[in-house]
């Protein structure tokens, strides 16, 4: 364990600090080329732009350009830390962004007094980008922000950790079911956390087909009910006219977990009171509800999801936001919407129905994976997620009218 922590921190700290650069795409050599680049060539591209906004898109780097700005108020399972240490993660998420759909991507971390400052912060800059996407801001702040930015800016705008987890935990949710013999809207759902994630998780499983009376929600203080009166107007969504306190009192006989919370709040006595054949995601990062190993000892009738790499059915975000800015970007889409999310539920829960290539095996260093158990959804190295997710992506945007230019010709063809 020590040892991987000293490989993470070399990992950050070598050959250069930190994970990402900037790199040039057109030549700085001679002295023609920097009057093209700089004085006097730069002053056309500026009055075609002052003339047409949308020229930004022909002759600057903006479309594709994402931004991933935090106030490092939710990082990861860790709690808020601040802005400045949530940059190890924001530049992670341009790694990921960079390294699966080639996305050019530069992390901004905002330090703020009010919700309004942060707000106004985004919107005043959010015209240089291609797309925002807001990253580990904690709830229910990340609600207004995110409502907010949508109105104002002109550029689509998108919570990872509401609808990136939300669209792959139903996928891999979907998919789960399936495997297990259970339908969505027959299943007794309890949600361990009542934050971004979780409140986005829940409102998407019920789009596909989940009962809100199925639902239990606990945050910190327990099973959030009706006679709660610290609710916030979210939570409120979510309140159940019951009894039940605990998660103990709700776990009894449920068919599904979702941990979107923190580390081992679940417990092997816990877990054993669901029902036959339960589906439990434990996502919280980087430590998860209850550990698989953990979790396969108390009983062996379970399919088990983590946020984490080095298990097996990763549910992480990174299976989609790198490819939902990919097509949102490709068709210039003003917003990220319903149509588009369920689009991409469908695009990753099906491709974990198909044959895996060679190179992806050799990649999550498996023998085989087999649409099963332990394989419910794709590995993030698969190279046709970015195929088949924009490419729906961006035919529901154009479909749903949000695109501003037509699907490009042969886009994201195999
Ligand atoms: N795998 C993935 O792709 C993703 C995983 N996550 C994980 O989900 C977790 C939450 O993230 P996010 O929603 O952004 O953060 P938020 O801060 O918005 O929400 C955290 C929620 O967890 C609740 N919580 C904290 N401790 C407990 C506890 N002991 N029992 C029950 N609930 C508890 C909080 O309760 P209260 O409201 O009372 O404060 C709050 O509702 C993190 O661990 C994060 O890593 C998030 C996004 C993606
Ligand atoms: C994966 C992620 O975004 C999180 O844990 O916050
Ligand atoms: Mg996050």
């Amino acid at each position: 364990m020590t040892d991987f922590r000293q490989q993470a921190l070399d990992y950050h700290e070598y050959p250069t600090p930190g994970k990402i650069s900037v790199e040039l795409t057109t030549p700085a050599e001679t002295s023609k080329d920097l009057a093209l680049a700089y004085s006097p060539g730069v002053a056309e591209p500026v009055r075609e732009i002052a003339q047409d906004p949308d020229n930004a898109y022909r002759y600057t780097a903006k479309g594709n350009m994402v931004a991933v700005i935090s106030n490092g108020t939710a990082i990861l399972g860790l709690g808020n830390l601040g802005p400045l240490a949530s940059k190890p993660v924001m530049e992670g998420k341009a790694l990921l962004f960079k390294r699966f759909a080639g996305l050019d991507s530069i992390d901004i971390e905002v330090s703020h007094r009010t919700t309004q400052d942060f707000i106004n912060t985004v919107a005043n800059i959010a015209d240089t980008f291609g797309g925002i996407n807001l990253e580990d801001i904690k709830a229910p702040e990340c609600f207004e922000i995110e409502q907010a930015l949508i109105e104002r800016c002109n550029v689509p705008v998108f919570h990872d950790d509401q609808h990136g987890t939300a669209i792959v935990t139903a996928a891999g949710m979907l998919n789960a079911l399936e495997i297990q013999g259970k339908k969505l809207a027959d299943s007794r759902i309890v949600c361990l956390g009542a934050g971004a994630a979780a409140i986005a998780c829940m409102e998407l499983l019920i789009k596909c087909g989940a009962q809100r009376e199925h639902i239990y929600m606990l945050d910190s203080k327990g099973v959030i009910h009706t006679r709660r009166d610290d609710l916030n107007e979210y939570k409120q969504l979510f309140a159940n006219n019951t009894d039940k306190r605990t998660l103990k009192d709700v776990i009894d006989g449920a068919d599904i977990f979702v941990g979107v919370s923190g580390p081992d709040l679940l417990s092997p006595e816990e877990l054993k009171l669901m029902a036959p054949n339960p589906v439990i995601f434990a996502c919280s990062n980087p430590d998860p509800e209850i550990k698989p190993e953990v979790a396969m000892a108390a009983r062996d009738d379970l399919i088990m999801g983590t946020g984490r790499s080095d298990y097996p059915n990763q549910v992480n975000n990174v299976l989609c936001f790198p490819f939902m800015f990919r097509g949102a970007l490709d068709v210039r889409a003003t917003a990220i919407n319903d149509e588009m999310k369920v689009a991409a539920v469908e695009a990753i829960r099906q491709l974990a129905k198909e044959e895996v290539p060679e190179s992806v095996l050799k990649g999550a260093g498996e023998k085989s994976l087999t649409f099963g158990r332990d394989y419910i959804i794709p590995k993030p190295i698969d190279p046709r997620l970015c195929q088949r997710v924009a490419r729906a992506v961006a035919e529901a945007a154009v479909k749903s009218g949000v695109a501003k230019i037509d699907m490009p010709d042969n886009y994201m063809m195999d």
